[in-house]
């Protein structure tokens, strides 16, 4: 079974640190300028922000696929378990227990759901039995997959889709899990029934998550604590309570408060007048 640390509320032994990290692409264009965060071990955390904040690329500088895109970490640090993990594949990182599902999904569609998610499994070496075990654990918490069990995965929903995604990551006995914009187009029902099981898995499997979102609603309703990016910075962050409280994340990212500026659209046009926290 995927282990099952203390939950969440009895430990803040951080299981993540990312410590004043620097991206670069393309050995020019500076996009993280000195991020930090932490996530707790037993934690949902979020890292909030508008579209091009920084998010995916925070995600993808702890799980190191920045290479891939002419992307490097070229200061600060990430440890990861208590090891310093900037020089680990993400394959080593994968068998140390950290998994990035990626935005979009990336099933394999000619595959059929099972086999998408037994490709989670590729780094394991504990044997079938434990394998099968695993994939019953997935079913259990995503019954629908176990529906369309033969389904090729192309052919399935959006949302059908992300909860592939997640499972497969699971079948990798993951200690956490980085989680780009599950949310990302999907009926608000279907949002709330993958942040549930993600809920879920946190408590009852002790899986940590750190969940890139634009969909700051929903993200600070199920995060415990949050971090919001602009422009490659930590602007502001907090307990996922307070946040929700905070007068510009509301105006900002919930759409609501500030004189009467209740629309998102609204908030947007007032935003390029007022310079967000300066
Ligand atoms: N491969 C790349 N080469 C150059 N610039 C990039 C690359 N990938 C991302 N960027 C730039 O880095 C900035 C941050 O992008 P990133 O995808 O991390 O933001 P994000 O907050 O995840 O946004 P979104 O929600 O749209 O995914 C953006 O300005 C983007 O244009």
């Amino acid at each position: 079974m995927i282990p099952n640390p203390a939950p969440a509320t009895q430990t803040v032994e951080p299981i993540l640190s990312v410590n004043n990290i620097e991206v670069i692409y393309d050995h020019v264009i500076l996009v993280l300028k000195g991020v930090s965060l932490t996530v707790p071990r037993g934690g949902i955390t979020a890292i909030l922000g508008a579209n091009g904040a920084g998010k995916t690329t925070t995600l993808k500088a702890i799980s190191n696929l920045l290479h891939a895109e002419r992307g490097e970490v070229t200061k600060g640090s990430i440890v990861f378990d208590g090891e310093e993990v900037q020089a680990l594949s993400s394959n080593l990182l994968v068998r140390r227990g950290c998994i990035q599902v990626m935005e979009g999904r990336h099933c394999f569609g000619h595959l059929s759901v099972e086999d998408n998610l037994m490709t989670g499994a590729f780094t394991r070496k504990d044997g079938a039995a434990a394998i099968k075990a695993d994939l019953d654990l997935v079913y259990d918490y995503f019954p629908r997959l176990k529906v369309r069990r033969t389904s090729q995965a192309g052919y399935t929903s959006g949302g059908e889709q992300q909860m592939t995604a997640i499972g497969r990551a699971l079948m990798s006995r993951p200690k956490m899990i980085l989680l780009d914009e599950p949310s990302m187009g999907l009926a608000p029902q279907l949002v709330e029934e993958i942040f549930e099981i993600v809920k879920k898995l946190n408590d009852e499997q002790g899986v940590s998550f750190l969940l890139a979102e634009q969909n700051t609603n929903v993200a600070l309703r199920y995060a415990k604590y949050g971090y919001i990016l602009e422009s490659g910075r930590v602007v502001l962050d907090g307990e996922a309570a307070a946040l929700r409280e905070n007068d510009d994340v509301k105006e900002f990212y919930l759409g609501v408060g500030g004189e009467g500026r209740k629309s998102f659209r609204d908030v947007k046009h007032y935003k390029r007048r007022k310079r967000w926290l300066s």
